[in-house]
């Protein structure tokens, strides 16, 4: 079975797999100075909890937080025997490579992003993704990263106000009910749902315009459904596309070893 793991900068998401079949996923905040022995003890505790039989014999990384790849590796190689496939590094190879200025790092969830992403829909698609950042990730027609664009998260972006502005509550993002707000929170909140259903909107066109082609558009990350109410831009919504581009781009490796 394969261990894949999601490191983003907010959250760090585990999936037990067999095959293509997803066991379980389960999600910890991230932080890199969690121990490979801590990991292990969260991880086996909630494999005892949930009563299942899992073999872990492959794991696969991808982490936008360089400095947790170190105690990941610990984990895989202590307690699961094995030398971890990590994207973004020489001896991970990714179906498409991308098509991206020289010396430039790509952002390894961008780069799953994309490969799962092609592999349920074809070429000439944007992925975006509602996570720390939002981020808009191009596939070209044959597959390719061709770049993107790199939007403040939603969630920072409440922060942000937050933090500037003395008056200014902490928030929690969701649909207001109406667009003109009559009190703070409302006000804010209506800033930050219309603004990013504009925002997408509004860069989805730009690119569109640039590609000069049409391009499907699949969203993804956990506010992803809540956005998806009020724009009829996503041809889908897929909670699982990171971890399917995970699934996948092992499975390249161990086909093209
Ligand atoms: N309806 C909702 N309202 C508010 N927050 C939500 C809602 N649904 C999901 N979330 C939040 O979305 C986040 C999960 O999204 P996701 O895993 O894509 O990104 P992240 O973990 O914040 O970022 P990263 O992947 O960069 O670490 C969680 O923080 C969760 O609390
Ligand atoms: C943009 C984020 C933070 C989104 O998770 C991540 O993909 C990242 O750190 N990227 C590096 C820069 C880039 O992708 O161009
Ligand atoms: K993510």
């Amino acid at each position: 079975m394969l261990l894949a793991i999601d490191c983003g900068n907010t959250n760090t998401v585990f999936a037990v797999q067999n095959g293509s079949e997803t066991l379980a996923t389960w999600r910890i905040a991230t932080d890199h100075k969690r121990t490979a022995d801590e990991y292990y003890v969260w991880l086996s505790s909630l494999i005892l909890l949930n009563r299942l039989e899992v073999q872990i014999s492959e794991v696969i990384i991808s982490s936008t937080v360089p400095r947790v790849v170190f105690n990941l590796r610990v984990l895989a190689d202590r307690y699961f025997d094995c030398r971890p496939l990590v994207v973004g590094k020489p001896e991970c190879r990714l179906p498409h490579e991308p098509r991206v200025d020289k010396g430039t790092t790509v952002g390894p969830d961008r780069l799953v992003n994309t490969a799962g992403a092609f592999d349920r829909h074809g070429g000439d698609l944007i992925v975006v993704d509602f996570g720390t950042a939002t981020t808009f990730d191009v596939v070209d027609h044959d597959g390719a990263y061709i770049g993107g664009v790199i939007a403040p998260g939603v969630n920072l972006s409440l922060e942000a106000l937050h933090m500037a502005a003395a008056a200014l509550p902490h928030v929690d993002v969701t649909k207001p009910a109406k667009a003109i707000g009559t009190n703070t929170v409302a006000c804010m909140q209506s800033g930050v749902y219309w603004g990013y259903i504009g925002l997408v909107e509004g860069i989805v066109r730009a690119i569109r315009n640039e590609r000069g082609r049409a391009m499907k558009v699949i969203a993804t990350g956990g506010l992803a459904s809540l956005f998806a109410q009020d724009t009829a831009i996503f041809e889908s919504v897929e909670d699982d596309l990171t971890m399917h581009g995970l699934v996948l781009i092992h499975q390249y490796n161990k086909d093209n070893q």
